[in-house]
């Protein structure tokens, strides 16, 4: 999907948000424990119900590599059942990739070409030959771990380094990547801040934004810096959605917290335009 694809859908749904689909199988409605495919018949409930509020899905790779084979084939139905029925859609592999060039490319096909991800999220420590394997797919995005939203954010990322932060460096040095158009970033909702500084560094960029609703991140604080003229957001929710309610209305109470997210944007938006 092109970014400019990905805009088109936002005004469309008057919406930016993201679902995470963070599976546990401690935390499902415990009748489809007797399904064939807990998670596959989980997710597939939870797109249905929310897909016209949300512009994105986020599967969390961890828990589907947590339950091993079955797991994979879980999360390979999921990315199939999107790609069908809901082509409009973002998809984002949120698996934290990034090694020496080969393993990347060998990532980047797994999740780009196997799978057919629109994007996933990497890793920028190995750095420029770690991510560039990633960006060489067109019409695909890297999005490079920036600011995160967890606590250990602050061990590394904002350290003073050679005399800015060391997460300024990641964008700066990262915009000089090749393909570095394909680009996207984390920036966590707990770090809303920081925005105003990162958007002087990276005005047009696409951001995710995870930490809204479980980790406490807040909407309106993280648009107040965040949003650009392409709007430029990606709001992620993934607890505060999915785990709505234990019992049969589950969807249903996914897709009203969905709804209260989605009003908010739609209120936004129109108040920017
Ligand atoms: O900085 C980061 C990067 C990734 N995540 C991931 O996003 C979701 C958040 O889930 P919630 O349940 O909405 O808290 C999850 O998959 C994280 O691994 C993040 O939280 N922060």
């Amino acid at each position: 999907m092109t970014t400019q694809e990905l805009v088109e859908q936002i005004y469309k749904k008057e919406s930016f948000l993201c679902i995470g689909l963070d599976v546990d199988l401690n935390k499902i409605p415990k009748h489809l424990l007797e399904e064939e495919d807990p998670i596959f018949e989980f997710n597939k409930t939870i797109i249905d119900a929310t897909h016209h509020l949300a512009v994105g899905y986020k599967p969390n790779i961890a828990f589907y590599e947590a339950y091993g084979v079955k797991g994979w084939k879980s999360l390979e139905k999921t990315i199939k059942y999107i790609n069908t029925h809901y082509p409009e859609v973002f998809t984002i592999a949120d698996a934290k990739r990034g090694d020496i060039g080969n393993t990347s490319t060998m990532y980047a096909k797994a999740f780009f070409e196997d799978l057919a991800f629109d994007s996933i999220t990497v890793a920028p420590y190995m750095g420029k030959d770690s991510v560039e394997p990633f960006l060489a797919f067109e019409n695909k995005h890297t999005i490079l771990l920036a600011l995160t939203s967890n606590q250990g954010a602050f061990d590394f990322q904002t350290k003073d380094t050679e005399g800015k932060e060391l997460y300024k460096h990641v964008l700066e040095i990262s915009k000089t990547y090749k393909n570095s158009e394909n680009l996207m970033y984390v920036v966590g909702a707990t770090k809303a801040e920081y925005l105003s500084d990162i958007r002087e560094i990276i005005p047009d960029s696409f951001l995710l934004v995870p930490g809204v609703g479980a980790q406490g991140g807040s909407l309106q604080e993280v648009c107040k810096y965040g949003l650009n003229n392409q709007v430029g957001l990606l709001i992620n929710s993934s607890r505060g959605i999915i785990y709505a309610s234990d019992k049969l209305d589950y969807a249903k109470a996914a897709a009203k917290k969905a709804l209260v997210l989605q009003t908010e944007m739609k209120k936004i938006l129109q108040e920017g335009k």
